[in-house]
């Protein structure tokens, strides 16, 4: 643990086993669920979507197939489908194991690319029987995506199933893995000066991945010679008939070589697509300068950044983990490939395609990157470079850059059965399809974890809390500072299984036996004696109450922020805080509620704090929700709410946000507002099309409410009924960075609030 005076440093993000079954477990157990799409609340609604109204779609599929397009889910419904005989780099586990990263690639599918996706286990190692079990499963799905079959097996399956099925047959570890280590690869040989005729690459691993990473690099200028594979016998040469097919056959080289050891003199570049520890530091000293490694074998790399730059320090480095710069991973790939390919309908994926993706990854790379992933590494924008030679998963480029190519080059090659028409609209539309919040939340915890920050965690005795303090630094977030008694905190985490003692990062202080207490007294008491508290009432505060003790430690600069709420009511929590932290001179406390819902964030306000606010409050309210939606990411484009659109129907409370739409006039404020409206004119295009005077640009993303009961009311009848994320309130407006939690609040909400609350979101 680490000592209180300890600077936090910045550390790469883990995650303990614990968490990850945790994770897992929570809830509903696994990480999918299906949704209906319709609603099926009346006889009329069963009526239309089952007998006898669902006969009529059947009979115009009957009639004409590709009406399946328009009346079901086939066109966006991709199947992943495994039989488990090579997950990641564990090995052969079986089918049933392997859902765990099944249901993962679904999720992928959905975050990244809109895609609905559904897991698919196939307990059949026999590639006939497993070829039978799917080649029948076309008519369901848009596409099928193949994971984590291993190799020879992989190869005759794919290759089978393409022929058989007339939608397209995708096996991610080969074509995912080879699209984008192509495209690493073209960047790094431009950076190092090389030329991709004479680059001499080493392939660790001649399985599914290896062989296809060698076959598209091939294609796009490598020569063979120069190339030489290895798997667990050493070098493919050729001749060799040791643990040979015929795939590896076609790669095999006329060379002297034997072992990987041999084949790594001098070599320019090293692909691991093996296993764990492949790659040894003799290997890398031995390899020609500049030399770039791409050690993609997941969980564990053939070689880590740290072990291969100890030896090295003019390597390039890239693996397939998201917690090291340079991540090559196919989870850049598969969901956007198969966007391109549904939304023309594509009947296969062909090597045009393939290349087409990595060629415009790698061009991504190169080009500026946006504010929205420039925030994600503040202070230093990350440039095309050695440490960054392919986008980060989250960038929200590759949504509309990477579909439109595979796109584009399946109309071209004559795969596609519904040609786009107008490209531009088609990439406006596939923009719109990025989940905001997600990136939104992850920006905020990249910034914050490179500047870590001190965080108290001020209920620290309670077990999600506990949790949370971990997370919080298990991701690099910086020092949480757990408020509480040492015996029972360790109690606790013991009885949870959480082991926190020998965890760098974590602090325990305990309000009795702080040696802060006086200092904190005396500021509190400098703050209360006129409002009827004695020293000895202030001496008490901070003892017993840990939000006091807590919010004393940020306001003197002991923490830079602070985390509470799991225990105590809202409002008692925002008392307790408020006798020790003032609202930021010039700004209003409000509440603010960030709510997802089918991909769209709205910032409602306020949620939180002012009743019944005056016309002028209703101002300032959205005034300070602006500045947060500005702070997150978003031009904000604020709707000032009420029951009446625009004068109609008249009413007392309309008449305050028709004022406050004055006073936002009057204040010349520099963001976009409009009101009043209701809450579907601010929602909806067409509804506010019926008023072309209206000033928003485009649907509103920040809703200010007329008063605290319909922000609370909204917010949490959205939360309860399910389908929206609400996260929330947060505070904004307070003169110190402090967060209050729902009542009982889980631990990835802490910890979520926790990251907010240390990037400053409230101001
Ligand atoms: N970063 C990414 O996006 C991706 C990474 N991968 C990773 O690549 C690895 C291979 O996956 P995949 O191709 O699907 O699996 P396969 O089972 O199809 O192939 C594994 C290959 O690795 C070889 N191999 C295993 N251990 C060693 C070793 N110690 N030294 C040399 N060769 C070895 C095997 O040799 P032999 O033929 O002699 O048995 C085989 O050729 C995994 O770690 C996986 O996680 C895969 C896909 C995507
Ligand atoms: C990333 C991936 O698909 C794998 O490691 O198998
Ligand atoms: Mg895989």
């Amino acid at each position: 643990m680490a000592k209180p005076d300890d600077k936090p440093k910045r550390t790469r993000p883990t995650i303990s086993d614990q968490e990850a079954l945790q994770f897992h477990q929570a809830g509903r157990p696994g990480k999918i669920e299906i949704v209906a799409t319709k609603p099926m609340a009346t006889q009329r609604d069963l009526s239309l979507a089952y007998s006898p109204g669902v006969a009529v779609p059947v009979l115009a599929i009957a009639e004409d197939a590709s009406r399946a397009y328009d009346y079901t889910a086939k066109g966006n419904l991709v199947a992943v489908i495994s039989n488990g005989t090579a997950i990641l780099g564990l090995g052969n586990l079986g089918a049933l194991a392997s859902k765990p990263v099944m249901e993962g690639k679904a999720v992928l599918f959905k975050r990244f690319a809109d895609v609905d996706s559904i897991d698919i286990e196939v307990d059949a190692e026999d590639p006939q029987k497993f070829i039978d079990a799917v080649r029948y499963l076309g008519p369901s799905f848009g596409g099928i995506n193949l994971e984590d079959i291993k190799a020879p097996e992989c190869f005759i399956i794919e290759e089978k199933l393409r022929e058989l099925m007339d939608i397209p047959v995708f096996h991610d570890d080969q074509h995912g893995t080879a699209i984008i280590a192509t495209a690493g690869i073209l960047n790094a040989i431009q950076l190092t000066g090389r030329d991709i005729k004479t680059t001499r690459l080493v392939c660790n691993g001649a399985g599914a991945a290896g062989i296809a990473c060698l076959e598209l690099i091939k294609a796009m200028g490598f020569a063979p010679e120069n190339v030489l594979l290895c798997d667990t016998k050493g070098v493919v040469w050729r001749g060799r008939t040791e643990g040979m097919n015929q795939w590896k056959s076609a790669h095999a080289t006329e060379t002297s070589a034997r072992t990987l050891e041999d084949a790594m003199q001098g070599a320019d570049v090293f692909f691991g697509l093996s296993a764990k520890g492949a790659l040894s530091a003799e290997m890398v000293r031995a390899m020609a300068p500049n030399p770039i490694i791409f050690a993609m074998a997941n969980p564990d790399p053939e070689i880590t950044p740290e072990e291969a730059h100890a030896v090295r320090d003019d390597v390039i480095i890239a693996t397939g983990r998201s917690d090291y710069p340079n991540q090559v991973n196919n989870v850049l790939g598969f969901p956007y490939i198969f966007r391109g390919a549904l939304d023309v309908r594509a009947t296969t994926i062909n090597m045009e395609m393939k290349i087409a993706a990595a060629l415009a990854l790698a061009k991504l790379a190169q080009e500026d990157v946006p504010d929205e992933v420039a925030a994600a590494y503040q202070g230093a924008r990350p440039r095309f470079g050695r440490e960054y030679i392919i986008p980060v998963p989250f960038d929200p480029r590759l949504i509309h850059t990477i579909p439109p190519a595979v796109a584009q080059a399946a109309m071209d090659t004559g795969v596609a059965r519904r040609p786009i028409v107008d490209m531009n609209a088609y990439k406006a539309q596939l923009s719109a399809r990025r989940d905001p919040i997600a990136g939104t939340l992850q920006r905020t915890i990249e910034r914050v974890r490179r500047y870590p920050k001190r965080v108290v965690f001020a209920e620290g005795e309670e077990e999600q809390v506990i949790r949370a303090a971990v997370s919080f630094v298990n991701q690099g977030l910086g020092t949480a500072i757990l408020v509480g008694r040492e015996d029972r905190i360790f109690e606790t985490a013991a009885f949870a299984g959480i082991d926190i003692e020998a965890r760098d990062g974590i602090e325990i202080r305990n309000a009795r036996l702080s040696h802060r207490n006086s200092a904190y007294a005396q500021y509190l008491y400098d703050r209360l004696q006129r409002k009827g508290y004695l020293f000895r009432d202030c001496q008490r505060m901070i003892n017993q109450d840990r939000n006091h003790f807590g919010a004393a430690m940020v306001a003197l600069g002991d923490a830079d922020a602070m985390v509470t709420g799991v225990t105590r009511n809202f409002s008692i929590a925002l008392s307790d805080v408020r006798n020790v932290i003032d609202t930021r001179p010039g700004h209003k406390l409000i509440g603010v509620s960030l709510v997802v819902a089918r991909g769209r964030t709205v910032i409602v306000a306020d949620t939180a704090i002012t009743e019944m606010p005056t016309a002028s409050e209703i101002a300032e309210i959205a005034t300070e929700a602006a500045g947060v939606a500005r702070r997150l990411g978003y031009e904000p484009r604020v709707a000032m709410l009420a029951f009446s659109t625009f004068g109609h129907p008249p009413g007392e409370r309309s008449a305050k946000v028709i004022e406050a739409v004055r006073i936002l006039d009057q204040r010349r404020v520099d963001f976009e507002y409009d009101g009043e409206m209701a809450a579907d004119v601010a929602l909806n295009k067409e509804l506010m099309a019926q008023y072309p005077f209206c000033r928003l640009s485009d649907t509103a993303n920040v809703l200010v409410m007329p008063a605290f009961h319909s922000a609370s009311i909204s917010t949490k009848m959205l939360q309860a009924l399910g389908g929206s994320t609400v996260i929330g309130p947060l505070l904004v407006g307070l003169d110190k960075a402090v967060q209050i939690v729902p009542l009982g609040a889980k631990d990835s909400d802490i910890v979520n609030m926790a990251a907010l609350a240390a990037f400053n979101v409230g101001g």
